[in-house]
């Protein structure tokens, strides 16, 4: 049997489009899972996200990691083919608006997340996870190999199966509005 290349730029536009209509009819709230809070500890640095469009609210993973005591950051990006750094960021401090409408921290204090929550265009059973495209967040995990990869997305993103790229780095959990994926259950 052939293998067929997965058309991602298609998939990518058919995600998008239920992840719209999903948040357009229905609207959705990140549930917090019992063993998201019993990872977190004063000390770490959660990387977070401010979503854009129709993307999943990553806020009450990070409401929770500061109540912990946890540091946040952001990623922060310069374009498409620049490498996404992570910003250290506090509720209290602005954004700036940055390329593809995206909300950027504007401090330039970048550190190293042990856990990173990140945004989902589509994911599989298997963890697997397709993103923009641009590869940041592949380059950021091959950077950051030791961080926990969490992704956030509404449940309608889950897809029978992707097909990852050799530089495709599964994530760890998979965190929705109806409950979570986890690599061990
Ligand atoms: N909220 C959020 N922040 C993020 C990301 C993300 O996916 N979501 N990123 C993830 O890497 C990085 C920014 N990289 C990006 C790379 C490409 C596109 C992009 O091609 N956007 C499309 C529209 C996407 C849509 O409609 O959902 C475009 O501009 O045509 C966006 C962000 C860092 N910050
Ligand atoms: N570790 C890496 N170093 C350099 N380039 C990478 C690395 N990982 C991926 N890339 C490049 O980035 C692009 C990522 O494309 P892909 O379609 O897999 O992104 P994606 O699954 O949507 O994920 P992302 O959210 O990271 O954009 C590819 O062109 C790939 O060659």
């Amino acid at each position: 049997m052939t293998k067929q290349p997965m058309d991602k730029p298609a998939l990518r536009a058919r995600m998008r489009a239920e992840r719209d209509r999903f948040v357009a009819e229905h609207g959705g709230r990140i549930v917090v899972p019992d063993w998201f809070l019993a990872l977190l500890r004063a000390g770490l640095t959660v990387a977070s996200y401010h979503p854009i469009g129709s993307e999943a609210d990553p806020a009450p993973l990070a409401n929770a990691a500061v109540a912990a005591g946890a540091t946040l950051a952001l990623p922060h990006v310069a374009g498409k083919k620049a490498p996404m750094r992570f910003l250290a960021w506090h509720p209290d401090d602005g954004l700036a608006d940055g390329p593809f409408g995206l909300q950027q921290p504007t401090g330039d204090r970048p550190v190293a997340p042990d856990i990173v929550l990140t945004p989902l265009v589509a994911f599989d059973g298997a963890r697997n996870r397709l993103g923009q495209g641009a590869g940041h967040y592949d380059r950021a995990f091959a950077e950051h190999h030791d961080a926990l990869r969490i992704g956030v997305a509404w449940q309608v993103q889950q897809v029978d199966r992707l097909r990852p790229d050799p530089w495709d780095v599964p994530l760890h959990a998979v965190i929705t509005e109806a409950g979570s994926i986890r690599e061990r259950n």
